[in-house]
């Protein structure tokens, strides 16, 4: 099954186009990862997937309320503890239980800690819980594995698995290799746009008016 779509999408920054021309499909138990040296757009094509910012042209298909999205901000409550950060989420998504994500992102220790007072990884490590208390099929992630030594990648890549086992599905933009063989790897190189000087988009003022 079909979770998301995207076709003949262009993507912009700064009102140009940074990606074109591009498409994909990802299904139910499927991960996808993208990749591309810095700069090429992985960033703006998540936050463009996300709704945050409207694409140039193309569509994105997705079943309303299944994305859950997270970028590079944590956006943790930092006087909250880590149990509250999770419940707090738990409540905006209307789901249950949190006691799986505290054990699977290994945080059981630190559930009443602050926020503010946790480590760069153990932030980043929360913000991943948060993920696991959405309840939602579809994960679009920004670099997940910034700030986490090898073992919280591995207990990542190991929750990515079993999300896609329980028909979920994620798409991420990542530099490193997450050990995630059963991802397929979309490099976003071809999809460059070209800049105006070697005749891509140039805008246009009637353009504006139509
Ligand atoms: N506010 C902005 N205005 C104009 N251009 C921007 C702005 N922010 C970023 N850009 C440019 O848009 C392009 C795409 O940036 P983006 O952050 O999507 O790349 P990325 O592939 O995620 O990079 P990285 O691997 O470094 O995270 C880059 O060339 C960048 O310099």
């Amino acid at each position: 099954m079909t979770l998301l779509a995207v076709e003949n999408l262009t993507v912009t920054r700064g009102g140009l186009p940074v990606l074109e021309g591009l498409g994909f499909t990802l299904a139910a138990g499927h991960a996808l990862v993208l990749r591309g040296p810095n700069g090429i757009g992985k960033t703006t094509l998540l936050r463009t997937l996300a709704g945050l910012q409207p694409a140039l042209t193309g569509s994105i298909s997705i079943p309303p309320e299944t994305m859950a999205y997270a970028a590079h901000a944590d956006g943790l409550k930092s006087t909250l503890s880590v149990t509250e950060n999770l419940r707090f989420w738990a409540s905006v998504y209307g789901t249950g239980p949190i006691d799986h994500a505290l054990d699977r992102m290994n945080l059981r220790q630190l559930a009443e800690r602050p926020a503010m007072s946790l480590s760069a990884g153990q932030k980043r490590r929360l913000g991943l819980a948060r993920l696991l208390v959405t309840g939602r099929p579809v994960w679009v992630l920004d670099e997940p594995t910034v700030s986490l030594d090898a073992a919280s990648v591995a207990l990542f890549a190991d929750a990515v698995r079993d999300h896609l086992a329980k028909g979920g599905a994620a798409l991420m933009a990542t530099h490193i290799d997450l050990g995630l063989h059963e991802a397929a790897v979309l490099d976003l190189t071809p999809f460059k746009a070209l800049p105006p000087e070697e005749g891509g988009y140039k805008g246009s003022f009637d353009e504006a008016f139509t």
